[in-house]
């Protein structure tokens, strides 16, 4: 069995990051941007106001101005002021020619269509957005490598940019396996359990910016899961299976990832829970074969699925590490990395109760994973340890 450190490098090694796609800038949230983008005219690409107020010449500012016209946002007129003139402007409007400067309609008085400036501060372009004062045309507007933020995606639109290059978010399949699972809205009959795993699973990859995971329910039948499998692996970038990695006499799926000819990297893990993590590639597609315990699919989605997902996105792993100090003191054998379902705050983890893997009470209340390190077996209340923040 390996070590979780052994397990996460062996998965880093061994992950593919995807091709570039050009995708629409409003699908393109949350990517990473593979290409520079260079700005395609000025922005502005007038001279534009900034103010409600009165657009003027600025060597005319002592002078009482004659307000001459009206521009207002989106006007096209061609207004020109002269010596002595002023025009009615509104904020984003195009300066009339002749005018340098914009004059916040609460720093004038207004007397028979003439006004006067009480604005002892004004200079010369004030509440004046310059041509290209945003960005230049063909100047570097975005760099390769930047995370495309809501502002990011708003910041190209406004400069025009409709299609941008990217690194696609993979596509994934997540395969459930297990007779005895009952749809919730579904009466349980005897031995059954509520399918959950795929709903932890898609709101997880939601969360990720996956929206489209396609989930097949498999029988515990070596051939059906094989034939679902097979269709996955031609499908998505990414296969999750959940339940029947075990040793069971129905967990079939080291025995249909050899049929499908998935090359196995690593099965079983020194952690709890998720012992039995399994990891292979086909090809370029990674297999995660995650066990059925409801804990123990979400702890491995956090620890090993996500930085891997996010690997082939060019992403950054979004699962923080951070240390922390222990409220409590834990007691546990030696021997496993334990990741403890708990609570953070203010530099303080405290484990929650129902650690079990079957359980996933206590998970919907944490917001971080506690490890506890293999080796050891008691852990002193403020003993300081490393723990995984779970993405809000
Ligand atoms: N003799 C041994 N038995 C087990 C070992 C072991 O080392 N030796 N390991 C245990 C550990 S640890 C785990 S974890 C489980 C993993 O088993 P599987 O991956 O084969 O998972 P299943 O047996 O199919 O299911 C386990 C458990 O989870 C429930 N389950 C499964 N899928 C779902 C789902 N989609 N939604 C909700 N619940 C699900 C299932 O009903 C079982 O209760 O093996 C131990 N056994
Ligand atoms: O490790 Mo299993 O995941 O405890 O239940």
């Amino acid at each position: 069995m390996i070590t979780v450190a052994e397990a996460k490098a062996l998965i880093a090694e061994n992950i593919f990051t995807l091709d570039a796609v050009k995708l629409p800038i409003e699908k393109a949230s949350r990517h990473i941007l593979a290409e520079d983008v260079f700005a395609i005219a000025d922005i502005p690409a007038f001279r534009q106001s900034s103010m409600d107020g009165y657009a003027i010449r600025f060597e005319d500012k002592d002078l009482p101005l004659f307000v001459h016209g009206e521009m207002a946002a989106g006007s096209a007129n061609a207004l020109t002021i002269k010596k002595g003139e002023t025009a009615r402007i509104f904020t984003g409007a195009p300066l009339p020619d002749g005018a340098d400067t914009v004059v916040m309609q609460e720093k004038i008085s207004l007397n028979d269509g003439r006004i006067s400036i009480l604005d002892d501060r004004l200079q010369v372009g004030l509440n004046v957005r310059g041509i290209g004062s945003e960005i230049k045309a063909s100047t570097l507007a975005m760099h390769k490598g930047s995370f495309l933020s809501p502002a990011a995606i708003g910041f190209l639109a406004g400069i025009g940019i409709t299609e941008i290059s990217v690194y696609p978010l993979p596509t994934v399949s997540i395969i459930v396996t297990g007779k005895e699972l009952c749809a919730p809205g579904e009466t349980l009959g005897f031995g059954q359990v509520y399918e959950s795993n795929s709903y932890s699973l898609k709101a997880a990859l939601e969360q990720a910016g996956i929206y489209k995971a396609e989930v097949i329910s498999a029988d515990d039948d070596l051939e059906i899961l094989s034939r679902i499998f097979e269709q996955a692996l031609k499908k998505s970038d990414v296969v999750l299976l959940t339940g029947g990695v075990s040793v069971g006499d129905y967990d079939f799926v080291l025995e249909a990832s050899r049929l499908c000819k998935v090359n196995q990297i690593f099965h079983k893990v020194k952690q709890k829970p998720g012992k039995p993590l399994f990891f292979g590639m086909k090809d370029n597609k990674p297999v995660f074969g995650l066990p059925g315990n409801p804990s123990s699919v979400l702890s491995c989605f956090y620890n090993y699925v996500l930085p891997a997902l996010y690997q082939m996105a060019h992403k950054n792993n979004p699962v923080k590490e951070i240390s922390a100090k222990l409220t409590d003191a834990y007691h546990k054998p030696a021997g496993l990395t334990h990741f403890l379902k708990g609570t953070y705050k203010d530099g303080l983890a405290t484990p929650l109760s129902a650690q079990e893997s079957f359980r996933l009470s206590s998970f919907a209340y944490a917001n971080c994973l506690i490890c506890l390190d293999e080796d050891s077996d008691h852990f002193e209340k403020d003993t300081t340890l490393n723990i995984l923040l779970i993405p809000e």
